[in-house]
């Protein structure tokens, strides 16, 4: 189970965080199980607004409501899909399952509802109601991505960036010019998304050769016992050990007359055919750096061909493949680039792999629950002096830890 610093203890007192915790979703993938929920900080943060607050609201109710303004946080946790018990332990632990909504209109059923996203949602159902008492409220695996994506780049500052020769630098996103784009989801398989609008989308293609098969090759290949191990190998490992660059046909040469520098990979694994060796011959780290880099760099051709399709400029790729890691975003905006000869741009999001459960999260309100508390992630920064202080923040350096979570406000009705 990865907990890491997710700033709340497990709860001995059974009441105590039910008055603090609002709202949990849930996005189980075919690796992955993500988790956010949103704690408020104490009671006297409450402050009371006449209004609602800005023009970028995210979710806007048509209603005239007085809004309070809750100071509090989102967090964020991760479980491995097949040790899921890990998972339902860390809800108990921590009183989450009290989170979620009734069921409208039915005083004879308490079951609480919980929005849940992805296949698990489908199939672990019954496990959530046996072990939790609690209903798994489906919501449509797609629908949650562009819905979390969209949220993201709305409201959370320094969400979005690129990452080129190893600088990152975050995008200013102007909200009347977000759209249209497309979002690449690389999780076990990859979605390639064509993102219009607010719910206006299509799932344009996807590939079956995504994060699942960088991890199951390299964990066959390598023998590494995790999916960080395997990742951290990569680091120190040479692909040209493997791989068979143009130069290696082209006897040390370029092959000019069609773009192709003699360093470009020509064949991933292509050396392995002639190299006379076993696979204990080549080194792990070569093998995962050689894997890494080729599962990155056929994302980043597919996608930029779907962008190419529709003319689309600004390619988004979440899911937790990418992990912030150097190497991978590296590979996949060099291919991005290359390909579109600067035309498009790879763009990295630091929740990367939260784009699902945040989707299922702002989904509570598209249903309009009438306990629902959470009406309005306040939009962020620049924080001022004349704008009362309203924002949502990550980590000082931009980067998400492993389970972290973001201070924020959210107004309330
Ligand atoms: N700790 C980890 N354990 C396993 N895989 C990890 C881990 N961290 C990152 N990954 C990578 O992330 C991928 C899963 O990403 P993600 O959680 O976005 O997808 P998923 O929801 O499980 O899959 P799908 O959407 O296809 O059902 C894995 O296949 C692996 O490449
Ligand atoms: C099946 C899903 C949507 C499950 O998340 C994902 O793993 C995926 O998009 N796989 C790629 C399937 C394909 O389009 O070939």
């Amino acid at each position: 189970m990865d907990l890491g610093n997710l700033g709340i203890q497990p709860n001995s007192d059974p009441n105590g965080s039910k008055d603090h915790v609002s709202h949990m979703a849930l996005d189980i993938g075919g690796t992955l199980i993500k988790l956010v929920y949103f704690s408020r900080n104490c009671e006297c943060s409450v402050e009371d607004k006449e209004d609602k607050p800005s023009n970028d609201s995210l979710l806007v109710s048509n209603d005239h409501k007085k809004f309070q303004l809750l100071k509090g946080s989102f967090h964020f946790a991760k479980f491995e899909t097949s040790k899921i018990n890990d998972c339902l332990e860390f809800i108990q632990c921590n009183q989450l399952h009290f989170s979620g909504c009734k069921h409208h209109g039915d005083p004879t059923n308490d079951k609480c509802i919980i929005k849940a996203t992805g296949g698990g949602a489908h199939k672990y159902g019954d496990l959530f109601k046996e072990k939790l008492g609690i209903c798994l409220d489906k919501e449509d695996e797609m629908d949650c991505l562009v819905a979390g994506a969209n949220f993201l780049l709305k409201a959370v500052h320094e969400e979005a960036f690129t990452y080129i020769n190893g600088q990152k630098e975050f995008l200013q996103i102007d909200h009347d010019d977000l759209y249209p784009y497309l979002l690449v989801n690389i999780g076990s398989g990859v979605s390639m998304i064509k993102v219009d609008g607010d719910s206006k989308f299509e799932r344009v293609s996807g590939t079956n050769v995504g994060g699942g098969t960088f991890w199951g090759l390299g964990r066959l290949l390598t023998k590494c016992k995790t999916f960080d191990e395997l990742l951290e190998l990569s680091h120190q490992g040479n692909n040209r050990v493997i791989d068979m660059l143009v130069g290696d046909i082209y006897g040390g040469m370029d092959y000019a007359k069609i773009g192709l520098s003699s360093m470009t990979i020509a064949s991933s694994f292509g050396k392995a055919i002639s190299d006379n060796k076993e696979l204990e011959d080549y080194k792990p780290e070569d093998i995962s750096r050689s894997l890494l880099r080729m599962i990155s760099n056929n994302i980043g051709q597919i996608s930029y061909l779907n962008a190419l399709r529709f003319g689309l400029k600004r390619i988004f790729f979440g899911g937790f493949f990418i992990r912030g890691h150097a190497y991978t975003m590296d590979t996949i905006s060099v291919a991005v680039n290359f390909w579109s000869k600067g035309e498009a741009k790879a763009l990295f999001l630091r929740h990367e792999g939260f784009l699902g459960a945040l989707g299922a999260f702002v989904s509570y309100e598209k249903h309009g629950f009438d306990d629902l508390m959470v009406r309005q992630l306040v939009h962020q920064s620049p924080v001022s002096a004349q704008d009362g202080g309203y924002k949502i923040h990550g980590s000082q350096n931009g980067e998400l830890k492993d389970n972290e979570s973001i201070e924020c406000s959210v107004y309330v009705s």
